[in-house]
């Protein structure tokens, strides 16, 4: 769990990264943030305090989407994009456009009326990311929204979170394992480590070799390729000695 820590702030209209090891908090720091687990602290979202907010007012400012998906209903794609925006907003007439619209930017508009039982763990990761964009929350919690998907759709969805992010000024948080995805992507990272923040702030600066063997028990440093993108080089990992290649 948590141990009083404070996290952020995660500035607004750019990518943010929750790192740190397995069972450090990632998943109960996003969802204490997203009001789905009971916490003692108080968040602020652009200055308002959303705890105390109702659910359905919290969700229409605040899309969590969980690392785990629920067991996929009897609907098609588009009905489940139809029913996640009503969610958030009731009062407003289904946008049927909009939502195919959305699952086109996703990549799945072939699948619209697919159910959503029949489709693979990387197709509902995408249906799902696609729901959480539809609803135009202000601040938008992804638990490893890429851990299902192949490097097309890792890029694709990369490059979409980062546009929409910057188009309207989202509060974007995305669970990461992958640290060269946080180096080359992310302006924020924020580093749990046994339920306390570790580090906060622009992943090339703190992704140290120190915080990197205190925190992952790996040998490793940040390094630059031909390209100019960054990626972390592993020398070793503490318990298997010596690797000898890159990743
Ligand atoms: N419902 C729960 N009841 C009790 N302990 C929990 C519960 N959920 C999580 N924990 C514990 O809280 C700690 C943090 O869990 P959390 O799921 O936030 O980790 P995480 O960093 O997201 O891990 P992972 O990378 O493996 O998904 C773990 O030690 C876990 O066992």
């Amino acid at each position: 769990m948590l141990h009083d820590i404070t996290a952020g702030p995660f500035p607004p209209g750019r990518l943010c990264a929750v790192l740190g090891p397995n069972g450090s908090g990632k998943s109960t720091l996003l969802r204490a943030m997203g009001g789905l687990v009971p916490s003692r602290g108080q968040v602020l979202l652009h200055g308002q305090v959303l705890d105390g907010l109702d659910l359905r007012a919290r969700a229409r400012l605040c899309c969590t989407l969980p690392q785990t998906l629920p067991e996929p209903l009897r609907l098609t794609v588009l009905e489940t994009l139809l029913a996640a925006r009503r969610v958030a907003h009731p009062a407003q007439e289904d946008d049927v456009p909009a939502a195919l619209g959305w699952l086109a930017r996703v990549g799945i508009e072939s699948l619209a009326m697919r159910p959503l039982s029949e489709l693979s763990g990387g197709q509902r990761q995408l249906v799902g990311l696609a729901q959480a964009l539809s609803r135009h929350p202000r601040a938008l919690l992804l638990d490893e929204p890429l851990s299902a998907l192949d490097p097309h759709y890792q890029y694709r969805v990369l490059a979409l979170l980062r546009e929409e992010t910057a188009r309207s000024g989202l509060v974007c948080i995305l669970v990461l394992h992958d640290l060269n995805q946080a180096l080359n992507w992310c302006e924020t990272a924020c580093v749990l480590h046994e339920g306390r923040v570790q580090a906060f702030g622009p992943p090339r600066a703190i992704l140290t070799p120190a915080l990197l063997h205190a925190v992952y028990r790996i040998h490793a440093c940040v390094d630059t390729g031909a390209q100019g993108q960054d990626f972390i080089s592993v020398q070793g990992v503490e318990t298997l000695g010596q690797v000898p290649q890159n990743v």
